[in-house]
């Protein structure tokens, strides 16, 4: 890939780039940027990681191999009605948008376009994206080969069917924020029992890394995991029963079905009827 470009610059293009930048996949002036109008922020990202930015429509997608939709749902309609006339068949599309359907892109676009649908989490600026993709017929398998390669650069890439995407969003393109939620509950907590904030960090950060590595290495079922830290009339049986009692696991469950439900809707929001992908029956 000679020329990667993003339209929209805000946190997820920003995670991308840094991912990207890190990696060494792509030199920096490869990759180009461009907003609606937050000149400031292109600035930033220039000096932040040697990336050209531009308003100028011609320059920025002249020569350029993949695009990365990545505004806001709410401002797809515009932002295609922008460019469409710069994308052209040869061009991958990578879309980043929550709940949009790729039919509602080429719809959008009035053309028939190699379209990839992503959903990263913002883990990607570190390299620990979890990633799923979902990839349309027009979609070469070179091009399928240099999407994978480009997400591998951020972390983790599966493919799936595009219906499930969703799912994938509400669990895990909107996952970190229910991670960050639940470690400020216990950072809110630390300063109740009596631990310094720092002192308080260090331990939760390690817990969590070392959850998560038992995870990973170990071929125990979560359940059976918290059991072994489970001691009878102990402490942890003492603070789980009160997360029972105020029904915390399935709020959980119900958070992430919401999400799921959130995104369906998000994808409403290009106004085409197309948005909406069904599971195949
Ligand atoms: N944040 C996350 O964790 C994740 C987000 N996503 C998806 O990524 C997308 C972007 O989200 P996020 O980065 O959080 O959003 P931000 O609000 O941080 O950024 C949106 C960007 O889109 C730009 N923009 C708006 N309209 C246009 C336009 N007409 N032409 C060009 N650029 C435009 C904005 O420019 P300006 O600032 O000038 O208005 C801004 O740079 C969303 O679709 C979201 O669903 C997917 C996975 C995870
Ligand atoms: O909240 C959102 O809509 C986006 C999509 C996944 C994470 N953030």
């Amino acid at each position: 890939m000679k020329k990667l470009v993003f339209v929209g610059a805000g946190s997820m293009a920003e995670a991308m780039i840094s991912g990207i930048g890190a990696s060494g996949l792509l030199p920096g002036k490869q990759i180009w940027a461009t907003n609606k109008q937050d000149a400031d922020r292109l600035r930033i990202l220039e000096q932040r990681f040697g990336i050209t930015t531009t308003y100028d429509l011609g320059q920025l997608f002249e020569n350029a191999d993949a695009i990365v939709l990545a505004m806001k749902p709410k401002d797809a309609a515009i932002a295609m009605e922008e460019i469409k006339h710069y994308l052209t068949e040869g061009m991958l599309v990578i879309s980043v948008l929550a709940g949009v359907a790729i039919e509602a892109i080429e719809a959008a676009a009035e053309k028939s376009l190699a379209v990839t649908r992503a959903m990263p989490n913002t883990s990607a600026a570190i390299g620990k994206s979890a990633t799923a993709l979902a990839v349309n017929s027009h979609v070469s398998d070179a091009q399928r080969k240099l999407v994978q390669e480009l997400f591998n650069t951020i972390g983790l890439t599966t493919f799936v069917e595009e219906y499930q995407l969703d799912a994938v969003t509400g669990l895990s393109g909107s996952g970190p924020a229910y991670i960050y939620y639940l470690v400020e509950a216990m950072e809110k907590s630390a300063a109740e029992i009596g631990l310094e904030k720092q002192t308080a960090k260090q331990l939760i950060i390690q817990t969590l890394l070392g959850a998560a590595e038992m995870l990973t290495q170990s071929d125990k079922e979560p359940a059976q995991l918290r059991f072994e830290v489970t001691s009878p009339g102990g402490t942890t049986e003492a603070g789980i029963k009160v997360l029972e009692q105020n029904g915390v696991q399935s709020a959980f469950v119900s958070c992430i079905k919401e999400a799921t439900a959130q995104s369906k809707k998000l994808g409403a929001l290009l106004g085409n009827e197309l948005s909406a992908v069904k599971r195949p029956l």
